[in-house]
């Protein structure tokens, strides 16, 4: 039996849509394997009522059939499902990464990118690589057409999960088909400035880089209190807010220092709109972690 334990973890960061992900230090999934003659799947943990075990619409099912690695695969969930906080990709990193060592298919790490985001496809359509990639890798990485890169950094991190779903299939459909120039200047500056700041572990400015006027927007119209939690989250010390993945969860950048604080101003904005919500501190952490044979 091969266990591996993998985090949960922040796509888009606003202005990487698609491209940049964190790995965040806690939650995480647990995944067990076992090999078998074909594959089945048991779910426990967090929102497991809410996952199907049916291989063709577990994320786990797809990655099992892409390695050819038929096993009784066993997912204890940390990571709620439609959270924003890559649930559906923390199980699949997982299993990419157990399968890859039960069966010793040789891949690497980086090479088990594509295979985990296959198993993104079956639940949002596409096989985007931001999550899969910080969850098998850790740090903050940037997937994109010409490859996958990993920087080693260190920032203090909220992570604001409300008791709403926000499925990525649906919060996709209202990404807008085209930008304007301007909007686009505007997210490739800010892009850049938040690169910048993941490579100097400087908060300040991984929280002015996550400005995004493209995608952000729309998706925030889908969270009940946005505006107000992000509005608390900045009187508080966050260096910058958006949401995280799809959402419905919101990510705050800070300081360590007011990382606290921060916390609870986004809880207490939730519940001013009725919304139950709970804050992870967290920072940017490890990729998956084999731990047990
Ligand atoms: N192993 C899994 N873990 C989490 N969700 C899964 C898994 N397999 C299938 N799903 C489905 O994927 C959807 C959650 O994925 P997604 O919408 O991308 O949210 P998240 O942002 O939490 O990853 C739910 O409909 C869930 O039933
Ligand atoms: N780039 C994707 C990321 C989805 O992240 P999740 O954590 O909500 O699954 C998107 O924005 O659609």
């Amino acid at each position: 039996m091969v266990t591996v334990r993998a985090p949960a973890t922040s796509a888009n960061l606003g202005s990487g849509f698609d491209v940049f992900g964190v790995a965040l230090d806690r939650p995480a999934d647990v995944v067990h394997v076992e090999k078998a003659d074909r594959t089945t799947i048991e779910v426990t943990g967090v929102g497991s009522q809410y996952i199907p075990t049916d291989p063709n619409r577990n994320v786990v099912g797809a990655v099992a059939e892409e390695l050819d690695a038929p096993a009784h695969i066993r997912i204890d969930k940390g990571v709620r499902p439609s959270s924003g906080l890559g649930s559906s990709a923390a199980s699949s990193a997982a299993a990419a990464l157990a399968l890859n060592e039960l069966y010793d298919r040789g891949l690497s790490r980086e090479e088990l990118v594509p295979v985990a985001a296959e198993g993104e496809a079956v639940v949002s359509g596409e096989a985007h690589a931001d999550n899969v990639a910080p969850a098998l890798l850790g740090g903050f990485t940037v997937a994109s057409a010409a490859g996958v890169t990993t920087v080693d950094t260190d920032i203090p991190l909220v992570a604001c999960l409300p008791e709403i779903a926000v499925s990525t299939r649906d919060a996709r459909r209202v990404v807008p088909n085209r930008a304007d120039i301007e909007d686009l200047v505007h997210t490739v500056g800010h892009a850049a400035t938040l690169t910048v700041g993941m490579c100097r572990r400087d908060p300040e400015l991984v929280g002015a880089g996550m400005d995004d006027r493209i995608v952000t927007p729309a998706r925030a119209e889908l969270i009940n209190g946005y505006e107000l939690v992000r509005e608390a989250a900045l009187d508080a010390g966050a260096t910058g807010v958006t949401v995280s993945g799809a959402g419905p969860s919101v990510l705050a950048a800070c300081r360590p220092e007011h990382r606290t604080r921060v916390a609870a101003a986004m809880v207490a904005a939730f519940d001013e709109t009725n919304v139950d919500a709970r804050a992870y501190k967290t920072r940017v952490g490890n990729g998956a972690e084999i731990f047990e044979f």
